[in-house]
């Protein structure tokens, strides 16, 4: 069992994941990173995964040293890679002794219409978004969830009305939504549940660093329509993944779980404008944790 503290302050109890061994896509900053923390909060075993293998090892030593867990591990993969998901799989199995949870979370595209973008382009986010968290789910199942279950979390991004100027990512979303589902019932009789979490505009350093400050800045004529009126934080992200994971959501899967804030409920023919309120705060970690997100 590993022994960890909750300074994240996660709204959970302690020991829930104490026995429990995860594997978060894309854990090295922003959401996964979010996400790997409070699942080392809560007593799991986690490995991490990402592209950068300096910045993925200091996130781990990042994340023992603000849960007091010692069971982090940075592992280098690209899941764009079938050889690279291999390797993360079996050394992951080697390190934790088994993978209880996986969340699909690494991904991302950038913006440009459709009649500017490259196959190439096209290819990456496909393959970044779609083809990636495929082979992960696949690897998982094969090595260690078909014998044992488990339970799988998908990151999506919202696509139910189509996605102008990242047409890519909408169709891989999209797709991934549709796999969710179609995973949700074909492993269900091996005690595996697959379950979404579309996070709306959730802006933290490494995004805005990605996008830009002009990109975000427009982000701001959304802000003013969006029912909770402000962008989300990772923890609110990380808190939905965590519950999916948990035995409290032992009677979902197929399922998703939109954390936007009354984003995806905005028509363009609505008449309805949100009075300008702050009733509706961020649930927010320690600023010397939220900091190293
Ligand atoms: C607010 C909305 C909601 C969502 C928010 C978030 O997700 S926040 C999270 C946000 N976080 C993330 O998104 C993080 C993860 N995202 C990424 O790593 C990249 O966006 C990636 C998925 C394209 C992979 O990138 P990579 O470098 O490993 O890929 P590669 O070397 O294989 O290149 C493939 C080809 O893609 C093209 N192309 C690439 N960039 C641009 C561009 N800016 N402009 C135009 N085109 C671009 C270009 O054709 C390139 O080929 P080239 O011309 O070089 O021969
Ligand atoms: N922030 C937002 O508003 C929203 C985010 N999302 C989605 O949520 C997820 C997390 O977002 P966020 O934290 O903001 O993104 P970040 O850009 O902050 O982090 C992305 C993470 O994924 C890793 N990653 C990207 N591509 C690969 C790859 N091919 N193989 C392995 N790791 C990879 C990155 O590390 P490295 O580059 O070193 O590989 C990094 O750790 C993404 O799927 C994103 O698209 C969805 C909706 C909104």
């Amino acid at each position: 069992m590993s022994k960890s503290v909750n300074l994240a302050s996660s709204v959970f109890r302690t020991d829930i994941f104490s026995n429990k061994c995860s594997i978060v896509t894309g854990g090295s900053k922003g959401i996964g990173k979010a996400i790997a923390i409070e699942l080392a909060s809560l007593g799991s075993k986690v490995v991490i995964a990402s592209r950068n293998s300096k910045e993925i090892q200091e996130s781990a030593e990042s994340i023992k040293s603000i849960t007091g867990n010692e069971h982090i591990y940075g592992i280098e993969c690209d899941i764009r890679k079938e050889e690279s998901v291999k390797n993360l799989v079996k050394s992951s199995i080697d390190k934790l002794g088994g993978i209880n949870f996986l969340v699909n979370n690494a991904g991302g595209q950038f913006p440009c219409p459709v009649e500017n973008m490259t196959i190439k382009g096209w290819k990456a986010v496909i393959e970044n978004n779609l083809h990636g968290p495929f082979i992960m789910c696949k690897e998982v199942f094969d090595s260690y969830m078909k014998e044992n279950g488990g339970s799988i979390v998908n990151i999506l991004a919202e696509f139910k009305r189509g996605f102008p100027l990242m047409a890519h990512t909408g169709a891989a979303r999209s797709g991934m939504d549709n796999l969710t589902k179609t995973l949700s019932m074909e492993w269900a009789s091996y005690g595996i549940r697959v379950n979404a979490v579309i996070p709306g505009t959730i802006v933290h350093k490494s995004m805005i660093k990605h996008y830009g400050e002009k990109f975000t800045s427009v982000l701001d004529i959304l802000r003013k329509k969006i029912p909770v009126q402000r962008y989300g934080t990772c923890e609110e992200v990380s808190g939905a993944v965590c519950f999916l994971l948990s035995d409290a959501a032992s009677f979902m899967t197929g399922g998703s779980i939109i954390v936007d804030g009354g984003q995806t409920l905005i028509t363009p023919t609505s008449l309805f404008n949100v009075p300008e309120h702050s009733k509706l705060p961020a649930f927010q970690w320690l600023n010397n944790v939220k900091s190293k997100i």
